[in-house]
């Protein structure tokens, strides 16, 4: 069953995350492509798909929107796991979240009430680890700046217990069967 692990990353860390994810799917047993949306076409090849992008000023990646609503009707009967990475939070309205986790880009409401993914999952900055800059600008990146020095790009935990999630799901026997 080969899955599709497809993102869209402007400056690298949504790569970061998609990268880990197939990690663990692998590792899993599952036989797994990675690669930027904006070069997948055909899907024919693929039984399940991941695909996730970077948020920016409240919107997902382009690439990923484009895809999914040009792959809308291959999708909808195929299973598929959506994921943002919105490190500060900002997002629909361009407000923050109380709690200070990731806020789902605008884009997603539209294109999941029709797909109706298994999941969507919401990736935020991981907790400065090391080096993290200047007094004052520890804590979660600001929209208009990019990860600071020795934050990850999402916390590696997260990122891998949801994939895990993926896994079991992928592993366990269609309903009806
Ligand atoms: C111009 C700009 C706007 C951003 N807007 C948001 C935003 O609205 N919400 C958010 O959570 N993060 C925002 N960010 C943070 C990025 O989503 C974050 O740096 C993310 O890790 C980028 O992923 P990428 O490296 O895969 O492109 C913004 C970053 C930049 C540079």
């Amino acid at each position: 069953m080969p899955v599709l692990v497809a993102y869209g990353s402007r400056q690298g860390a949504t790569r970061g995350i998609a990268d880990r994810v197939a990690e663990v799917l692998r590792a899993a047993g599952q036989v797994v492509d990675v690669r930027p949306v904006g070069t997948v076409g055909d899907l024919s090849g693929y039984d399940a798909f991941v695909v996730g992008g970077s948020v920016h000023l409240g919107r997902w990646h382009p690439e990923v929107v484009a895809f999914l609503r040009a792959h809308m009707h291959e999708l909808l009967y195929r299973p598929v796991w959506l994921f943002s990475n919105g490190p500060t939070g900002a997002g629909t309205g361009g407000a923050a979240r109380e709690d200070g986790g990731a806020a789902a880009p605008e884009d997603l409401a539209s294109i999941a009430e029709t797909l109706r993914p298994r999941d969507h999952h919401a990736f935020s900055a991981a907790l400065p680890s090391g080096d993290v800059g200047p007094p004052g600008r520890a804590g979660r990146a600001q929209p208009g700046e990019g990860p600071r020095a020795g934050e990850e790009a999402a916390d590696v935990d997260e990122v891998e217990s949801w994939a895990r999630e993926i896994a079991r799901d992928l592993a366990a026997p269609s309903p009806g069967l």
